[in-house]
């Protein structure tokens, strides 16, 4: 069943159970003994990433039957449609694994090449984001069916300096020139799709990221951003688009904005890092 275009409101109330009920199996399984590999990026993946990618994958095909979902574990067995879903289940596993707290479920539904409905839950935070035509905030009450709903913004670029996120595992020296450029008054180590969302909700300005990320990393926390008044473009000023099965789901370098007049000042390079 196709997903209704006309309502994403609708939609991404309906990702929001979805990316709680993933949250919450992460969080028990937070302090358990669990098994993990290191996979071909070199990035590691456990037993919690698969349990939560089995769990959305279930949902997803009972509210939406047939619409194809790339996940993260099992992207390569997956090719794009007109709807597709773009899931990262743990998102921030090295930060799982460490046991900071800062990771996150993905989930983003992809009309065309740009997501149309996500949404972003932080169990350790105790915050689940999403958006449609707007972007919303809500604590994770209770089992995952009760929220407390109500609209996020971005700010406008403080006179007084920028607070920019960054990669707490990964940094490099592009990402760097490109910060150097912008005037950052504080900086704060943040992991996972979490930096999209606290520049949605106005409590930072910029992230840059100029190495590897892939498109389950992004699209939900883009959406988000871009609803909430704030941006998200690669070189050029361009947005990102989604569904590169070609490049392996692989994103280019990219900056997200909470303030979009931020964007001429970037000088962002043409391939990832
Ligand atoms: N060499 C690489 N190739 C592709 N993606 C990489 C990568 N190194 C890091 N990443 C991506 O960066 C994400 C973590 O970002 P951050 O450091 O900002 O939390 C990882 O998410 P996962 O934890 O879902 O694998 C992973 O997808
Ligand atoms: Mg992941």
């Amino acid at each position: 069943m196709l997903p209704d275009a006309s309502h994403p409101d609708e939609i991404a109330l309906r990702l929001a159970p979805i990316a709680v009920e993933a949250a919450q199996l992460l969080r028990s399984m937070e302090n358990a003994l669990i098994e993990r590999r290191i996979k071909d990026d070199g990035s590691p993946t456990t037993a919690a990433d698969l349990a939560a990618e089995r769990l959305i994958l279930r949902r997803l095909d009972e509210a939406w039957p047939g619409v194809p979902v790339v996940a993260e574990e099992t992207a390569s067995t997956t090719h794009t449609d007109e709807f597709f879903f773009l899931v990262d289940p743990l998102d921030g596993t090295r930060d799982f694994i460490h046991g900071t707290g800062e990771y996150s479920v993905n989930i983003a539904l992809i009309r065309g090449n740009r997501p149309l409905a996500a949404a972003v839950a932080a169990p350790a935070m105790g915050s689940v984001w999403i958006a449609g035509t707007t972007a919303r905030r809500s604590t994770m009450l209770g089992e995952g069916s009760h929220f407390d709903w109500h609209d996020i913004k971005v700010r406008s670029a403080p006179a007084e300096g920028l607070v920019a996120l960054v990669s707490r595992r990964h940094g490099d020296v592009a990402t760097e020139a490109c910060l150097s450029i912008l005037s950052i008054g504080t900086r704060r180590m943040t992991s996972s799709a979490l930096k999209f969302c606290l520049i949605a909700s106005g409590e930072a300005d910029v992230y840059v990221r100029c190495g590897a990320t892939m498109e389950w990393d992004t699209a939900a926390g883009d959406h988000i951003l871009c609803c909430a008044g704030g941006s998200v473009v690669g070189p050029g000023s361009v947005p990102l688009t989604y569904g590169h099965e070609d490049r392996g789901y692989r994103n280019g370098p990219f900056a997200a904005l909470g303030d979009a007049s931020l964007s001429s000042k970037l000088d962002l390079p043409t391939a990832a890092a």
